[in-house]
């Protein structure tokens, strides 16, 4: 590759950048109409940060209280006038009451936020019917993962993902410029066809949970099964001891650790699989097969189980020894070896106990102690799947795990980790987008960055793209202001196994960080 390619940034900054017309810093105005718990929450993030708002409301002297006052209550007439970009904070049923202001809004941008009430699987989308009311206006769908609760107190807990889609593709960039300006992270979804997938998210609660808790109840069963065979059956049947006192709860006890380290395992080894599919392949810019990709979807869910059967396993170990019938055995053995006659000299001339004893007592103490050392390493990998939590779920469908997984990677990832991992990763030759388009985005903050769109030769059937984002680390950490040096810009010419023990080594060096530290990015939709 030549050396120009090599200094030039993946991501640039536009300093000289126009920003759109509603742009805080160009004196835009966004509209709001609806004055309830969205719209009021909406309302204060955008004069946080340094946008005008305009809202339209029926009943506007009624509602003047209720909102900032540097926000303009007026009529709707009024508010869709004044503004060029209006959120549409109603709920589907009362959009035909806006019939009477298409007019007025032919060639706005309407911003639609609804949600549905129930998962919505064949019939249009609000936003499509939205847009087939207001022929004449450009619908954009986003916002609607977000609650009111949200947007008052700020992305900081909680997913910062805002979902976008539309038909006009500038209107959509100019959305998620706002977006930006709020905090969020804005994520193209494409058309507006993607509205109807975008609503049902946030009625789904708890999504992907299905496989991994049938999982973990396969693999409950199947250890239990085989601890049963094992600690009860086999003595009974050999030695005709009677042990099924053990079923309820020391079975259980044995089997939940078994349980726990094998799902731990699963979080791991699908890291390591699609490491080694990007070597293999000899790029990153391709998907995965369907079933890793599910795998991959899967890890945080799966983690959580572990998890859960881990924290099980302390309680019922912790509660063991509190039972009745394990004090009676702790007194009946006494009793017996007191009936047996002591064991021999006593430590210090008799008080004490005696070295056969204390030698017993040591091994008590270590054999209860070693479980608990043991658990730790995988307590610490199980405390790494909580963060990856997200309030609501990535949307699935083409690429969604490795969108997931490069999200998580962006979080997790110290810069430096990332420069290492990139540095043994094989890239493929990366080129401009042919069209070489710059977005612009309305920010608060002056200059907006222009984003480097996906590699077009990369993924020639357009399934996977890189995700487009500022680069912070690179200013932040080493790079020149506004360059992105990118680490990699040829193919590694290194053989697989050099590669993999690099890998490796670089993963130890950062202490158990593994597989979950590998950077993907090639399957991602655009973040605009
Ligand atoms: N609340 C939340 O956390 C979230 C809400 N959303 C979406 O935002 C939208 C608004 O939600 P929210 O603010 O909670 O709803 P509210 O019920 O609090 O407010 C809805 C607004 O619609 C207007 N309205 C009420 N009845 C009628 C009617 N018959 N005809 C015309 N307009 C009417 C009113 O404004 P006025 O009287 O001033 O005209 C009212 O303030 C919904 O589509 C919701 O799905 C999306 C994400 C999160
Ligand atoms: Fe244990």
């Amino acid at each position: 590759m030549p050396e120009s390619d090599m200094a030039r940034p993946l991501l640039e900054r536009d300093h000289g950048g126009s920003v759109g017309p509603w742009g805080p810093s160009s004196g835009g105005t966004v509209g709001i109409l609806g004055t309830g718990d969205f719209a009021r929450s909406l309302a204060t993030c955008l004069l946080c940060s340094g946008f005008k708002v305009v809202v339209g409301s029926r009943n506007p002297k009624r509602n003047a209280g209720i909102f900032p006052a540097e926000a303009e209550l007026m009529s709707q007439e009024e508010a869709v006038k004044r503004a060029e970009l209006l959120f549409v904070a109603l709920y589907k049923e009362h959009y035909c009451t806006l019939r009477s202001l298409a007019g007025p809004l032919a060639h706005k941008i309407l911003i639609d936020v609804s949600n549905n009430q129930e998962v919505n699987t064949k019939g249009e989308s609000n936003a499509e019917y939205l847009a087939s009311l207001f022929p004449h206006s450009t619908v954009v769908k986003g916002f609607n993962v977000v609650s009111a609760w949200a947007l008052q107190s700020g992305p900081k807990d909680g997913n910062k993902q805002v979902l976008l889609c539309s038909n006009c593709p500038e209107a959509r960039s100019h959305v998620a410029g706002i977006a930006r300006s709020l905090g969020f992270t804005p994520v193209d979804m494409g058309s507006l066809s993607s509205a109807r997938e975008i609503e049902n998210i946030p009625l789904r609660l708890l999504p992907f949970w299905k496989v991994p808790l049938v999982l973990a109840l396969g693999l409950f069963l199947f250890f239990y099964l085989y601890n049963f065979v094992r600690a009860v059956l086999h003595p009974y049947l050999i030695e005709n001891q009677n042990k099924f006192y053990k079923m309820p709860l020391e079975l259980l006890n044995i089997t939940l650790p078994c349980v726990s380290y094998v799902l731990l395992s699963l979080v791991y080894v699908p890291g390591v699989l699609a490491a080694f599919y990007q070597l293999r392949r000899g790029t990153k810019y391709r998907r995965f097969p369907h079933w890793l990709d599910q795998w991959l979807l899967h890890r945080k869910q799966i983690g959580l189980v572990s998890f859960f059967c881990a924290c099980l396993h302390a309680l019922y170990s912790l509660s063991l020894p509190m039972r009745r019938s394990a004090r009676y055995l702790l007194i009946s053995d006494a009793v017996k070896q007191v009936g047996e006659g002591g064991s021999g000299r006593r430590v210090g001339g008799g008080a004490g106990l005696a070295h056969g004893d204390l030698r017993i007592v040591w091994h008590h103490g270590a054999r209860a102690a070693l479980p608990i050392g043991r658990h730790l390493p995988a307590l610490r990998l199980q405390l790494t799947q909580l963060e990856r939590i997200h309030l609501h779920p990535v949307p699935a469908g083409p690429g969604g795990a490795a969108r997931q997984h490069a999200a998580h990677t962006r979080l997790r990832m110290e810069p430096g980790l990332r420069r290492k991992v990139l540095q043994v990763l094989p890239a493929p030759h990366l080129h401009p987008h042919p069209g070489g388009a710059q977005r612009h985005y309305p920010g608060p903050s002056g200059p907006a960055p222009a984003l480097r769109p996906p590699q077009a030769d990369a993924d020639p059937q357009g399934l996977g793209e890189e995700e487009l984002r500022p680069d912070h680390d690179a200013q932040s950490h080493g790079g020149s202001a506004g360059k992105f040096q990118h680490p990699v810009r040829r193919r590694c010419p290194l053989p697989l196994w050099v590669q993999l023990s690099r890998i490796y080594c670089v993963y130890l060096s950062q202490g158990m960080g593994g597989p979950t530290h590998k950077p993907t990015g090639g399957l991602l939709p655009p973040v605009l």
